[in-house]
């Protein structure tokens, strides 16, 4: 590789991007804020993101947009889902056949619906969808930059996606391929609105059965949203699948998780987001779903438990007790 080009100097396009200078390709760093960009370069860590964490000499950083891509085979989108389409728009006439796109954002896009493959297809006018690839899966930004072993999932066409897997292998980072696009992508972008349910039930001091009862009862949900979408549903079984739900559900490091948990304890959504330096992806995403999810007739009571509390104000804990008092059903349907 000659190029590879990392969109979003945030926790993950951060550490992502060391990972892969660390491999010695030449990789550059787009971040948006000019400002923090020449800070990242001056200093050679990102303290806001991943303190500690140092540049390698291949990592270069910009704030730059003008000949970003020039040379490059491959380009890395971390941004957040909702201003994906516009990164990609600003540099759509700079993207040639040859270069391999990968998305590792997690959500939907709100004003479409559509998922970020989606979204990205549109933006290339499809004519190189067969190279775009989702990577995504059970790593938290923070572990992975200080090389805790940790697993993942590239989706994609097979010959994208073993690229892909190559690219970004290493000892502490293993990487597997799936050509269910759909399935990784709803994974990876749902079990972020039921990690805020999970949140939930840690500020409201419920225990370890509740947080069970939510993982389980939560891959069943998104189990049912995606195959609905056309989403294999064995890709729900796999890493991101209940694996990214799992490490979502419970980690220190979650976002979503740590919205859950102050809306739990009785915090209102705008304060606690006025409070976060970093993005919960579940909060926008959970209203793509919710709409999704009506319109295709898939029953998801948990997501829309997390809908009402977040946006029709309703009150966690009798979102629980109408959780639990629902007709009585079996559980495989
Ligand atoms: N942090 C993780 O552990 C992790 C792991 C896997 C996937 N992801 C996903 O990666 C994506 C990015 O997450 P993150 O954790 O790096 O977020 P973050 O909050 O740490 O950083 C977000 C980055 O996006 C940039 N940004 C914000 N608004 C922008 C705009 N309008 N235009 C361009 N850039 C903008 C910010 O400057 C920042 O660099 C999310 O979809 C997240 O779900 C994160
Ligand atoms: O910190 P969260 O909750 O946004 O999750 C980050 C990653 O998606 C975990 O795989």
């Amino acid at each position: 590789m000659d190029k590879i080009v990392v969109m979003g100097a945030g926790s993950w396009g951060t550490a992502l991007a060391v990972l892969l200078a660390e491999k010695g390709y030449p990789v550059t760093l787009w971040e948006y804020k000019k400002e923090r960009a020449e800070k990242l370069l001056a200093e050679r860590e990102n303290p806001l993101y991943l303190k500690g964490i140092k540049f390698p000499d291949t990592l270069s950083v910009t704030s730059d947009i003008d000949g970003l891509l020039e040379g490059a085979q491959c380009v890395v989108f971390s941004v957040p889902s909702q201003v994906l389409r516009g990164v990609i728009e600003s540099i759509s006439p700079q993207i040639t056949k040859d270069i391999v796109l990968v998305n590792t954002a997690k959500g939907l896009e709100v004003s479409t619906g559509m998922r970020l493959s989606e979204v990205m297809k549109d933006e290339v006018m499809g004519k190189f969808h067969k190279n775009i690839v989702v990577l995504s899966g059970p790593t938290h930004a923070e572990e992975v930059a200080n090389k805790i072993p940790s697993t993942i999932v590239a989706a994609g066409n097979l010959e994208n996606a073993k690229k892909i897997q190559e690219l970004f292998n290493t000892g502490s980072f293993r990487v597997y391929i799936n050509e269910d696009i759909i399935g990784v992508e709803i994974g990876g972008a749902v079990k972020n609105c039921l990690a805020i349910a999970a949140g939930m039930a840690d500020g409201m001091e419920f225990g370890d059965n509740t947080k069970a009862a939510l993982i389980t009862r939560g891959i069943a949900e998104i189990t049912r949203f995606g195959v609905e979408l056309g989403a294999d549903e064995k890709t729900f079984s796999g890493l991101s699948g209940i694996g990214d739900l799992i490490v979502t559900c419970a980690s220190k490091h979650s976002r979503n998780r740590h919205v859950g948990d102050k809306l739990g304890k009785g915090m209102k959504l705008q304060e606690i987001l006025d409070e976060m330096l970093m993005v919960a992806e579940g909060v926008p995403t959970v209203k793509a779903v919710y709409e999704k999810s009506k319109s295709y007739k898939v029953s998801m009571p948990i997501l829309d438990a997390v809908y009402k509390v977040l946006y029709e104000d309703a009150n966690a804990k009798e979102m629980v007790k109408k959780l639990m008092e629902r007709d009585l059903k079996e559980e495989f349907y």
